[in-house]
C-alpha cells in the first residue's frame, strides 16, 4: 500500500531531495504548497522542536501524515552557529547568498573551519500524534571562502568534503543523497516506519 504524505517544507532544494529519496520507497508525496499550507513558525531553540512544529502544522492543515525537516550548518569555531538559525543567519528575507557571505566573513578570522550539517526529521501520522517518529543525521566537512559547484542548495558551494576534495555542490544528486545528513536521517526514519 502506498502511504500518502505531505512534506512540511517550502524549500525547493529539500523538496527535490525528498522526491528522489522517497520515490523508490512507494510513498505518494505532496508538497505542503499544493494544499496552500503557509510556512510554519520556527521559534524554538532546537532542531527537533522546530521540525515537530512544522510537521504538526502541515498535518493539522491537510489531514495527512506529515514529514518535516529542520536542518542547518553548525560551525565549530562559531560555537555551533548558525545552527537552528541557518535559514535566516543574515536576517530577513531568507537569502542563501547573504547567508553564505556572512558565514565566510564571520569565519575569516578563525583557523578552525570545521563544520557539520545536521538534520532532524519528524514524521507524524496526524496532528496530535503522541508518538512522532524522529531521526537525525550529521555530515562533517569544512567551510571554504570561495564557492565551487552548481548542484545542491543553501550552503553547499561552501561546504567542502575533505575526503574527496569536493564541495557538496560538486556532487551529483545521487552522491549527495547517499552521504548527506538528510539521506542518513531519512534512511533511519524509514527503518522506524517498518
Ligand atoms: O543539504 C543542505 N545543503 C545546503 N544547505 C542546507 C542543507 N540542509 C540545510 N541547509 C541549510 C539551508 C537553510 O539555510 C537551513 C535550513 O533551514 P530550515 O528552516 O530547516 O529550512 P527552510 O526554512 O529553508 O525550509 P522549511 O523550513 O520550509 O523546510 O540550512
Ligand atoms: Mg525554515
Amino acid at each position: 500500500m502506498t502511504t500518502k504524505l505531505v512534506l512540511a517544507s517550502n524549500n525547493a532544494g529539500k523538496l527535490k531531495e525528498f522526491g528522489q529519496l522517497l520515490a523508490p520507497l512507494g510513498f505518494e508525496v505532496h508538497a505542503q504548497r499544493e494544499f496552500n499550507v503557509p510556512e510554519a513558525e520556527e521559534p524554538h531553540p532546537t532542531f527537533v522542536e522546530n521540525a515537530l512544529a512544522k510537521a504538526r502544522h502541515a498535518a493539522r492543515l491537510t489531514g495527512l501524515p506529515a514529514l518535516a525537516d529542520d536542518s542547518g550548518v553548525c560551525v565549530n569555531a562559531l560555537g555551533g552557529a548558525p545552527g537552528v538559525h541557518s535559514a535566516r543567519y543574515a536576517g530577513e528575507p531568507k537569502s542563501d547568498e547573504r547567508n553564505n557571505r556572512k558565514l565566510v566573513d564571520d569565519l575569516a578570522a578563525h583557523g578552525d573551519k570545521s563544520a557539520y550539517y545536521y538534520c532532524v526529521l519528524v514524521f507524524v501520522r496526524h496532528a496530535e500524534d503522541p508518538q512522532p517518529l524522529i531521526a537525525e543525521g550529521r555530515w562533517d566537512g569544512e567551510i571554504i571562502a570561495e564557492p565551487r559547484g552548481e548542484g545542491g542548495f543553501g550552503y553547499d558551494p561552501y561546504f567542502l568534503l575533505p575526503a574527496s576534495g569536493k564541495t557538496v555542490a560538486e556532487l551529483d544528486a545521487d552522491e549527495k543523497n547517499r552521504l548527506s545528513h538528510r539521506g542518513q536521517a531519512l534512511r533511519a526514519l524509514v527503518e522506524k516506519l517498518k
